[in-house]
């Protein structure tokens, strides 16, 4: 799981306390970069660094001593001074070692180009003379190495107001940003590395304890247990014609280590699933088996029973995950919205894009403009944990914190991917890992199932959602494996 981040005011809150200790963190990132360069570049080659007016610019400059000191020839490109006492700083033993720099891209810019232009200090979308310099950039074909983030990339929408660099290699520092993972972010695009800088985790303000926790070590097996030992989950869906998605969520449940999967659904024809006849079946009706947590959405429908069926689960204290129609339901209807709003007891929403945006009254274009936005609105307004997926999925927390995840691809946009994430979330929470854990570790282990498919085939087509349902297993017990013998 990658570093947890707050905000990006939080990583500025931790930049102040590094600079107020004298870590010079700028100095780090120019190191980590320079390493970077070396395995780009083993031989030395000629550079073009573009350093920009802030601290990005910063980082460059340092960067293109580092370069020059390891024999490697550097142009540095910065159009306009820089501000700020520590960019000045980087600019003066640039002017020191060299007291040379261009105002434009040379024409020949070398076998590299790093872009330290802009980074989390983007403010708006760049004008004269960095859109040129931008422009100019992406029409060679010389391959660029980002600091920080892309220039022109919004770091948290993972949206470019104007152009933004398309680099074909980001390394970031001290952590990931939203809008490396989302949007047009290179996550999607190029190769994407964090340098953490080797900030102690105990620095991160809010999110300190967060950092790299095992979220999964409450799911490590004790030889005196038993069924009941790993939580009931019931699925509540499948009404005529989609039992397929209450299968899927039963069945990923199941996989993910639940005791007992009991399965309600709408529709009284399905007595048994054949390929996994440990699937409780049964019609629902208003009381349900007992159980820990209830899984609401997958194939519900938005029928009179559907909505009876998600009533009578918001007025219970069980832990919810609620999901596709349960999700479309409470937007229709403010007396749902209003109970999910009170409940006192637990819910995780699993909404994508446009589910988010019906809960939101917005269009699901403004979702995707600002995700983080949409997420921690979503999160604040129900009080409750809320997992926005599509690229970059984001799991908010209704006090705002915010993790990016950062496995999976596009192999996971097809059909019953959701209902998987719904049921894998639910038997996590039933083997008693806290909502907000639960969302976080099954929408981690959810997108290794896309990374796992793509490392088998080489490519992303054709990955069921039963597939990634079966392969939870593997992949949960393989990081089971590490973390014990990590532990030992
Ligand atoms: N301060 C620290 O301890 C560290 C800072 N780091 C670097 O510092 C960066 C953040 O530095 P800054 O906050 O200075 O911001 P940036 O370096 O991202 O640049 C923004 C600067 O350009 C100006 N600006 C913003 N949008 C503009 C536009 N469209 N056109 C023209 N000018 C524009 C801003 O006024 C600001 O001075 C990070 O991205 C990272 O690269 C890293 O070295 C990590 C440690
Ligand atoms: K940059």
């Amino acid at each position: 799981m990658n570093p947890a981040i707050q905000s990006l005011a939080a990583q500025r809150a931790l930049e102040a306390a590094a600079a107020a200790q004298g870590m010079g963190l700028m100095r780090r990132a120019a190191c980590a970069a320079a390493d970077k360069v070396r395995a780009l570049l083993p031989e030395p080659a000629p550079v073009t660094v573009l350093a920009g007016p802030g601290n990005n610019g910063g980082d460059a400059l340092h960067l293109a001593c580092e370069l020059v000191r390891a024999g490697y020839p550097v142009t540095v490109v910065s159009p306009a001074p820089q501000q700020g006492d520590e960019a000045v700083a980087a600019r003066a033993r640039w002017d020191e070692i060299s007291g040379h720099t261009d105002r434009e891209l040379p024409a020949a810019a070398g076998a590299l180009v790093v872009d330290g232009l802009f980074g989390i200090g983007l403010a708006r979308a760049p004008s004269a003379p960095w859109d040129a310099l931008i422009r100019a950039v992406n029409a060679s074909d010389v391959p660029v190495l980002a600091l920080d983030a892309p220039s022109g990339l919004d770091a948290t929408r993972g949206t470019a107001p104007g152009e933004a660099i398309r680099a074909r290699h980001t390394l970031t520092f001290l952590c990931l940003k939203a809008g490396l993972l989302t949007g047009d972010g290179p996550g999607l695009t190029g190769a994407l590395e964090v340098a953490p800088l080797d900030v102690p985790p105990a620095m991160w303000p809010e999110a300190e304890g967060e950092l790299n926790r095992p979220l999964l070590a409450p799911l490590a097996r004790k030889a005196n247990s038993h069924k009941g030992s790993y939580g009931t989950v019931c699925v509540v869906g499948g009404s005529p014609g989609m039992l397929g998605a209450a299968l899927l969520a039963g069945r990923a449940a199941l996989s993910l280590g639940a005791g007992k999967v009991h399965l309600a659904t709408l529709d009284a024809r399905l007595a048994v699933d054949p390929c996994h006849p440990e699937l409780m079946i049964a019609p629902h009706t208003p009381t349900l088996p007992t159980h820990e947590v209830c899984a609401i959405g997958p194939g519900l429908g938005q029928s009179g029973d559907a909505r009876a069926a998600l009533a009578a689960a918001l007025a219970g204290d069980v832990s919810l995950v609620v999901d596709a129609d349960a999700l479309n339901l409470v937007a229709a209807d403010p007396v749902l919205a209003e109970r999910l709003a009170r409940r006192q007891a637990p819910a995780v929403l699993t909404p994508h894009p446009a589910e988010a945006a019906r809960l939101l009254g917005l269009s699901t274009a403004e979702v995707q403009a600002d995700r983080v936005g949409a997420a921690r609105a979503l999160a604040r307004r129900f009080g409750q944990t809320v997992v926005l997926k599509g690229a970059g999925t984001l799991i908010a927390r209704a006090d705002g914190f915010y993790r990016v995840n950062a496995s999976g691809n596009a192999a996971l946009a097809a059909a019953g991917q959701g209902d998987v994430l719904s049921g894998a979330i639910a038997a996590l929470i039933a083997q008693h890992l806290p909502p907000f854990d639960a969302a976080c570790l099954g929408v981690y282990l959810h997108g290794l199932t896309g990374d796992l498919y793509r490392a088998r085939q080489g490519y992303m087509l054709g990955l069921a959602a039963s597939q990634s349902a079966a392969d939870l297993t593997d992949i949960a017990n393989a990081l089971l494996l590490i973390h014990e013998r990590n532990t030992v």
